[in-house]
């Protein structure tokens, strides 16, 4: 385990008791965490032509139930491959990742997917909304997938936009169609919320309020959040920031005062 460990603010404690999955350990002491990803020694290499482009060069990184950690790096530092090898979407080509205590590393193309549908959701850059359905729709398409569903009209409320279940995407702004992609990732009531640059194509003040909602939903449902981004400031929101450099974690800092998102200036 990590020397950071027992340095974890109280909240994170108090998550991990509401954790759906902390009545498999039987450990209370108030240092235990429960963890959700345990990688070693993950490398990814992408050979493009003769060259080879190493994305991650050896990281070790575990995140616990209930917390709230970001992935901060430059540019090409490789926090998208990272995100994208624990939610399922890529594979290492080497090292060993392993969710609870099912290996990713040994997973097949269906054992991945079922994973994914069960245990994931993501948030991108661009919603990727149905253009033709409405916020109500383009949650409900992915609970009705799921085996404990929220009901779409409380993932739009827990979004602030339950107001707004009946407009289509073009009715909505970049932030409230993000709030909608947000809702429909939380629909089928996914253990991990990954996401990736959530903010990068909003202004400052809608930034915020997606922001806040992916706080809310961390705090409300417990369910263990990693943000990336390239923004320090976001960083602050953080219970512990993981920071990457040329495909290494360069630091792990823990927040000992989370800032809410409206605090943060950027
Ligand atoms: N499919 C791919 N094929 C080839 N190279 C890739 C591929 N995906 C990523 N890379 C390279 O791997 C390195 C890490 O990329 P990655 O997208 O993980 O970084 P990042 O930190 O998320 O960057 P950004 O903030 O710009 O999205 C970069 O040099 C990138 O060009």
């Amino acid at each position: 385990m990590s020397s950071f460990r027992l340095n974890l603010p109280d909240h994170v404690q108090v998550m991990k008791a509401a954790d759906k999955s902390a009545g498999q350990s039987s450990d209370n002491s108030p240092t235990s965490r429960t963890a959700v990803f345990t990688a070693h020694g993950l490398t990814k290499v992408y050979r493009m032509g003769e060259v080879d482009v190493h994305a991650l060069r050896g990281v070790d990184v575990e995140m616990y139930a209930g917390e709230f950690v970001v992935i901060l790096g430059a540019s090409g530092s490789g926090k998208s491959t990272l995100l994208n090898i624990l939610g399922g979407l890529d594979v290492p080509t080497s090292g060993r990742v392993s969710f609870r205590d099912q290996s990713l590393t040994d997973a097949d193309e269906d054992d991945l997917t079922e994973y994914r549908r069960e245990h994931i959701g993501f948030v991108f850059q661009f919603y990727n909304l149905i253009a033709s359905l409405t916020a109500k729709e383009n949650v409900a398409l992915v609970a009705d997938i799921a085996k404990d569903p929220l009901e779409p009209e409380e993932a739009l409320r827990k979004v602030g936009l339950y107001d707004r279940r009946d407009h289509y995407p073009s009715q909505l702004s970049g932030g409230e169609q993000q709030r909608v992609a947000i809702a429909r990732a939380i629909g089928k009531r996914p253990d991990v919320l990954l996401c990736d640059e959530p903010t990068g194509a909003l202004d400052v003040k809608t930034g915020v309020i997606v922001l806040e909602a992916i706080a809310r939903i961390n705090q409300d449902l417990g369910t263990l959040t990693a943000v990336i981004t390239h923004n320090a400031a976001i960083a602050e929101m953080a219970d512990r920031v993981i920071s990457l450099s040329d495909g290494r974690v360069a630091e792990i800092h823990v927040n000992q005062n989370r800032k809410e998102a409206k605090e943060l200036v950027w």
